[in-house]
């Protein structure tokens, strides 16, 4: 049974729809990414998915009791709101103290319970974010372009991060991102979404189809097709630079640079 699935999904907001007849699903286990034009309806998608936003026509359905974590596109801090990592996590639920340091632990945060937001750096932000969306032990982990604003290490290092989650938590994941070439990497299923869905598959399905090289171009499904990549298969060279980047850099730039190997389980 799917975890969520969208039906006819059509989001009006006066003129023309947003959304239009949108059909989506996501399976236990499964990464899927939106990927489309700015204003297209991806994160209108999402937050009708979520039930933040009305759907004009169509359904959403949810498997019962499924338990959602949610990392947001963005999130402002102003310095005149001072918080404490450990309070924000508390938000809406109060964790467990352990509870709390573990999922800290989980995205390469230990110990940080007691630094400010406003003092933490876009990476640092954002796995504090997900930590707080692992507190719900979540089957389902939706993500609004979570990675905009950090450079391509960063990027990287995250899109890491969020496989070994679904690996451990062993939940579906269902994310908007802009990133084009780590979504080709990264993703079991791409759903192109220009209002309705142009076209969904595997990466190498969508990032070859007419309807996606429409909307992308050529130069970048080039791009593409030389950044799908094998999980398991070994560089044959090592790609730590023998220093150390900090949390926020973690990464092993295992999904940063372009492979001509085909998606192995595409
Ligand atoms: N609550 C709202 N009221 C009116 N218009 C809205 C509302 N939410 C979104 N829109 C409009 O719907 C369109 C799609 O917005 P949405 O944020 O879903 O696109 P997007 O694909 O996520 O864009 P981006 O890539 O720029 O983040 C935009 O034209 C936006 O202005």
């Amino acid at each position: 049974m799917s975890l969520i699935a969208a039906e006819n999904l059509t989001v009006r907001f006066g003129g023309s729809p947003v959304l239009d007849g949108v059909d989506l699903s996501v399976e236990p286990g499964e990464i899927v990414t939106i990927v489309g034009p700015n204003g297209s309806g991806k994160s209108t998608l999402l937050r009708s998915l979520l039930g933040i936003q009305k759907p004009s026509a169509g359904k959403v359905t949810r498997k019962r009791g499924l338990r959602l974590g949610y990392v947001p596109q963005k999130l402002h801090v102003g310095p005149d709101m001072p918080m404490t990592v450990r309070r924000f996590l508390a938000l809406p639920h109060r964790p467990g103290a352990a509870d709390a340091a573990a999922a800290l632990a989980r995205v390469g945060m230990a110990g940080m319970e007691g630094r400010q937001l406003i003092g933490l750096s876009g990476g640092q932000f954002q796995r504090v974010l997900l930590a707080r969306a692992l507190l719900a032990r979540p089957e389902l982990l939706v993500l609004d372009e979570p990675t905009q604003g950090l450079d391509q290490p960063g990027e990287a290092a995250f899109y890491k991060l969020i496989e070994e989650v679904r690996r451990e938590y062993g939940c579906a994941i269902l994310m908007v991102s802009h990133d084009l070439h780590v979504v080709m990497s990264a993703s079991d299923r791409v759903i192109c979404l220009n209002h309705h869905v142009c076209c969904a598959g595997t990466p190498h399905v969508v990032s070859n189809a007419p309807e996606y090289r429409a909307l992308f171009g050529y130069g970048t499904g080039g791009a593409l097709a030389l950044y799908q990549h094998d999980h398991d298969h070994n560089h044959g060279h090592d790609h730590d630079h023998g220093h150390d980047h900090g949390p926020d850099h973690a990464h092993e730039n295992d999904h940063a640079h372009p492979q001509t190997h085909e998606h192995s389980d595409a």
